[in-house]
């Protein structure tokens, strides 16, 4: 779910930006505030970037970054850019398409780690891949909190807590993390891995059936392909998470999936209130619509996915599912205690996981749309795959036997660059020899990772080739997109597995190609696509 970030400007943004500016305006005009800011446009415009894309959280009052007694046996204060009233350093973050790379801007002029104050938040940048792991994975335990985002506070029924990926650190995450593990990721040829490859083919399948059903083959069909990947990956994930398919047309899974998407999009927004919580008023409204989305989604998953299945669980039965998983954790009492409201939450979260799947497959189709070369490069290898099994439709095992497919994936994941969610410093402490305090809020540029012309050659070209060597897929150990370490991501594994067979399988029916005038470019920085995206003209290949 990086799927997991934030912003609202972008909606009645005019509305907000000058309300915003009023509010700033007179907040500075105060006279407590010595310091003479002006407000320019350019300093909203970089708030507004900022939060595109990042998923950046705040709205606490946090502690200063450096604690400061006994400085000379504490490590220095990072470096960083000059921190104004009200808006921090916000100014530098302007004039980027995607704000992470203001991060990478920072990280040249003041190093691996620097410090700068956003709205009412301490923040720190971390950049370069050793200190990056530092974070993640050998002070792991210093840095496994999320930041207190009010807003997700009120998305979450008024506790953070109940989210799988904004939660801190706990026993009861580990359980929860530990609990997915069987499910999310599924071992090679085991049998929750076969039961997953029935469940995608027999959905794809399905969907594909409906294409162009009623043409003569070699006629075009129009079609969008959002709502045809979100149904397949959501029907895919209700039965293997919970054991129910919807039908298709059921208004219940429309509006399921619909709910879903729209939340999806929202915390992958930027949002100015999180770092200037005086704003939050201004997103009463929205925050409101998203409650009733979440809401539905509960009595949608009740009515449909649960049934009655607590009622009738007998206990000492073996889990077939995720959702038995969870029922024999709340009823078998088992430590540490998990109320069955706190098991709906992370049951919605990992259902609510299709659609980070299906907004990066609408983003790589997106890719592939552009480049004839890399499509007919996938259907070759998906041809040759089935001759030689004497088959008709792309299975999970043959995921090691088609490479470059793989290398789509991952190039696409590259370019789509989406941000690890924050993390946040739950005691005092260091990264590269700089002193953080508790409470500080960490930018982990992976941005940087994924597109620096160091580290890659042409960065911005969509190249799948470049994660292949000697006819296998090699991925370098600085490219992270799943994050790593304690809270790294748990739909990775599912992530890679659905793309792998819609992809494969799709294209392996079907040849896409654009429909002229129309615009392909993909948005980067964020995985969510707008509700409305990509129509392509799809054709029946003779195979
Ligand atoms: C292209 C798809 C996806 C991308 C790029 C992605 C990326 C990420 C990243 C970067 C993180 C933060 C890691 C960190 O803080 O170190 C994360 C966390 C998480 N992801 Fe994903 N994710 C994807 C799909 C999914 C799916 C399909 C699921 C569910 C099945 C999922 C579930 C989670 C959860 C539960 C967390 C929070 C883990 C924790 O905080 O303990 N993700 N993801």
């Amino acid at each position: 779910m990086d799927h997991i970030s934030v912003t609202l400007l972008s909606t009645s943004s005019t509305a907000y930006l000058m309300v915003s500016c009023l509010l700033l305006t007179l907040l500075m005009l105060l006279p407590e505030v010595k310091q003479k800011v002006i407000v320019r446009s350019d300093v909203l415009n970089a708030l507004k970037q900022l939060l595109t894309g990042v998923g950046l959280m705040f709205g606490v009052e946090s502690e200063p970054v450096i604690a400061p007694t006994a400085p000379e046996q504490l490590p220095p204060k990072a470096p960083g850019p000059k921190s104004y009233p009200i808006i921090g350093a916000l100014k530098e973050l302007n004039g980027y398409e995607v704000p992470y790379q203001a991060f990478s801007e920072l990280g040249k002029r003041y190093g691996a780690v620097t410090a700068l104050r956003l709205g009412s938040v301490n923040a720190v940048v971390v950049n370069g891949i050793e200190t990056i792991k530092e974070v993640l994975i050998n002070r792991a335990q210093h840095f496994d909190s999320r930041p207190n985002f009010r807003r997700y506070q009120l998305l979450f029924s008024g506790n953070k807590e109940n989210s799988l990926a904004f939660c801190d650190w706990s026993e009861v995450q580990k359980a929860r993390r530990d609990m997915l593990v069987p499910h999310t990721f599924p071992r090679n040829f085991s049998g929750r891995f076969h039961e997953l490859n029935t469940i995608v083919v027999d959905e794809i399948g399905q969907m594909l059936g409906e294409i162009g059903r009623g043409e003569s083959q070699q006629t075009p069909t129009i079609v969008e392909i959002k709502p045809l990947v979100l149904s397949i990956c959501a029907n895919a994930f209700a039965q293997y998470f919970g054991s129910h398919r919807f039908e298709v047309q059921d208004k219940r899974f429309q509006r399921m999936v619909n709910n879903f998407d729209q939340i999806f999009y929202e915390v992958n927004q930027g949002y100015a209130a999180d770092f200037l919580p005086f704003l939050l008023p201004l997103h009463r409204q929205n925050l409101k619509r998203m409650d009733r989305l979440a809401e539905e989604i509960r009595e949608i998953i009740l009515e449909t996915i649960i049934g009655d299945r607590y009622e009738r669980w007998v206990e000492g039965s073996e889990p077939c599912d995720y959702v038995d998983s969870l029922i024999d954790h709340v009823k078998g009492r088992m430590g540490p205690e998990l109320e069955w409201e706190t098991a709906l939450f992370a049951l919605e979260d990992i259902i609510g996981g299709h659609s980070a799947v299906g907004n990066f497959l609408v983003k790589t189709f997106g890719y592939i749309v552009q480049h004839p070369e890399v499509q007919a490069r996938i259907q070759s290898e998906a041809d040759a795959i089935l001759e030689r099994h004497g088959r008709q439709v792309i299975e999970l095992t043959d995921r090691n036997e088609m490479p470059y497919t793989e290398a789509v994936i991952m190039e696409a994941l590259r370019l789509i660059a989406s941000p690890i969610v924050p993390h946040v410093a739950n005691q005092d402490s260091q990264i590269g020899g700089f002193a953080v305090a508790k409470e500080t809020l960490i930018f982990l540029n992976n941005y940087d990772l994924s597109m620096s012309p160091e580290l890659w050659d042409a960065p911005e070209r969509f190249a799948p080739e470049r994660f292949l060597q000697g006819g296998r897929v090699v991925k370098p150990d600085f490219f992270i997109p799943f994050g790593a370490g304690r809270r790294s991501c748990m739909g990775y594994r599912m992530t890679q597995l659905l793309s792998f067979s819609i992809i494969s399988n799709l294209l392996h029916s079907y040849t896409i190609a654009p429909i002229e005038g129309h615009d392909y470019r993909v948005p980067v920085g964020s995985l969510a696509m707008p509700e409305k995206s990509y129509t392509f003209k799809v054709t029946a290949r003779e195979c």
